[in-house]
């Protein structure tokens, strides 16, 4: 059984379809890159994988639950317990130090360790900022906070839209190689938005959505 598996999944805005017929599989420690024009979903699509937006129809399973049935409380637990974020907008939490931002997801899971917290810190370049507030931290530097957060849990997959848009080519390399390490050395599955096509060389696989469905990326 594939680690996530999409199938139809359709979504629209009143009369207006953004995508139809999406369906697509991601494994266990695959990192999948996802390329598509501005605007054609891959946003929405990443929402509606971690079920934080509705969909028309179509299913999404992730480690065999499906999303688009799940009560509310139940997919909360389920996205706590196997999915890290990276949000486009970072929502990181501005009353809380960078460590507290990063350490959050495994308490939430009453599993606190201050020295996975350290080693991800570490990893995305941070190692050194941890008691600063994000309001202390420049755009590309919150970015791999958000980075930290979303792969201090070691989550079953990793849904990245754009992780690397507000870095430098260097920084850039350095977030992507801590994203082939989680995927590698966890067995995590990654799907990445990106429009970089350094990012997107890193992948195993790499797809196109477009408003009819998503396909293998020309070469
Ligand atoms: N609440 C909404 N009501 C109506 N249309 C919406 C709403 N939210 C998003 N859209 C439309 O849905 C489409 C998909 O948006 P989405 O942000 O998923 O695209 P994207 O591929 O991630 O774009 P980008 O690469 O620019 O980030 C866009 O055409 C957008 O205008």
């Amino acid at each position: 059984m594939s680690l996530l598996a999409i199938d139809g999944l359709a979504k629209r805005y009143g009369d207006s379809a953004v995508f139809e017929q999406v369906s697509l599989r991601v494994e266990a420690g695959e990192f999948v890159a996802l390329l598509g024009e501005s605007g054609v979903g891959k946003s929405t699509l990443l929402n509606a994988i971690a079920g934080l937006d509705t969909v028309d129809a179509g299913h999404v399973l992730l480690d065999g639950d499906d999303v688009t049935a799940l009560p509310e409380r139940a997919l909360a637990l389920l996205r706590r317990a196997k999915l890290g974020f990276v949000f486009q907008a970072f929502h990181v939490l501005p009353h809380l130090s960078v460590a507290d931002n990063v350490a959050l997801p495994l308490l939430l899971l009453g599993a606190p360790d201050p020295a996975r917290v350290q080693s991800v810190l570490d990893a995305v370049g941070l190692g050194g900022l941890g008691e600063r507030l994000p309001q202390q931290l420049s755009g590309g530097q919150l970015q791999r906070v958000a980075i930290a957060r979303a792969v201090v849990h070691r989550p079953r997959l990793i849904l990245a839209d754009e992780p690397t848009g507000n870095l430098d080519p260097t920084t850039a390399e350095r977030v992507m190689d801590v994203l082939a390490h989680e995927v590698k050395q966890q067995g995590t599955a990654c799907l990445l938005v990106t429009h970089s096509t350094a990012a997107a060389a890193r992948a195993d696989r790499v797809l196109r959505l477009t408003p009819k469905g998503v396909q293998p990326a020309a070469a």
